[in-house]
């Protein structure tokens, strides 16, 4: 992509992109998974959502969001937040998670399992682990450094982790009640499931990415709205400023 013009690089464009999934978020359990969500939820504690909850990303609830890679400072911690906790949280629907499986398709359905032949995988990665439940109660979004034809499948993902608006997969096509698949932020672009019958939307493109280059990238049609497609907003010198102190040892420009 062409960032020439922008003075702020990708990185701190997406963890701020990624943040919005959070906006006036409330009173619920946010958890981002991998660097970049993980500081965008700091972001979003920090600015526009403070009653989010959070966690030091392994047992605890904390009252701040912890920097990265600062394992040594002592956090203030508001309580456990262990399995026991956080399985009663999401079959709530008090959360919204956002995660980077290795694939998406054109439903939203999500693969974190295996790629290629279930009985003879090519690659084995984490299994579905808390995928169906989180699908089926609370929000999720997603994040993807990576924008191409491998991970936006053209087909449906290799094993569906993740449930998403695929009617041929329900019975009689009734999709589960807590189905909410939100926000999707890339390398490229900002997308949503705003789309006639939840079909993915373009949101905005990043400074210097063309609606073409992500079609080319994406294995299925990509919903464009009719109006002018809008920038994906710069950070604010407040926003690069939180950015810096919750990743004091820039982890997020090696994601
Ligand atoms: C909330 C819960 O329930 S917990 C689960 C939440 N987890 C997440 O959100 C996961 C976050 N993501 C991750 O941690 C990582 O992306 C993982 C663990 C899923 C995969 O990480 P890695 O093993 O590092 O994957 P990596 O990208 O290196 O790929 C390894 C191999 O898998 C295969 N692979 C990975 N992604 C793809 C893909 N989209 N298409 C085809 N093959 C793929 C390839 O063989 C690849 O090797 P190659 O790049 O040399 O061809
Ligand atoms: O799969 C897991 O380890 C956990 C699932 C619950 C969660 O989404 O945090």
């Amino acid at each position: 992509m062409n960032m020439s013009n922008s003075s702020h690089p990708l990185s701190e464009l997406m963890i701020t992109a990624c943040a919005e999934a959070w906006r006036d978020a409330g009173e619920i359990m946010v958890t981002g998974i991998g660097p970049i969500p993980r500081i965008a939820a700091g972001l979003a504690k920090h600015t526009f959502s403070p009653a989010i909850q959070i966690t030091d990303g392994e047992a605890w609830y904390t009252s701040e969001p912890l920097p990265l890679g600062q394992s040594h400072q002592q956090p203030v911690y508001e309580g456990p937040a262990n399995y026991d906790r956080v399985f009663s949280t999401l079959w709530s629907g008090k959360r919204h998670a956002m995660v980077t499986p290795v694939q998406i398709d054109r439903y939203g359905q999500a693969n974190i399992s295996v790629i290629g032949d279930h009985k003879k995988p090519r690659t084995a990665m984490l299994g579905v682990r808390g995928f169906p439940g989180n699908s089926i109660c609370h929000p999720n979004s997603f994040f993807f450094p990576k924008h191409n034809k491998r991970v936006f499948v053209e087909g449906e993902v290799d094993f569906v982790c993740m449930a998403g608006y695929n009617p041929d997969r329900y019975p009689r096509g009734q999709m589960p009640k807590g189905l909410d698949l939100r926000l999707i932020v890339t390398e490229l672009c900002v997308l949503d499931f705003g789309g006639t019958h939840h079909s993915i939307r373009i949101r905005s493109l990043h400074p210097g990415v063309t609606f073409d280059e992500v079609q080319d990238n994406t294995g299925f049609p990509v919903t464009c709205p009719s109006a002018p497609i809008p920038t994906t907003c710069m950070p604010t010198p407040e926003q690069l400023a939180i950015i810096s102190q919750l990743d004091p040892e820039e982890k997020r420009k090696r994601s």
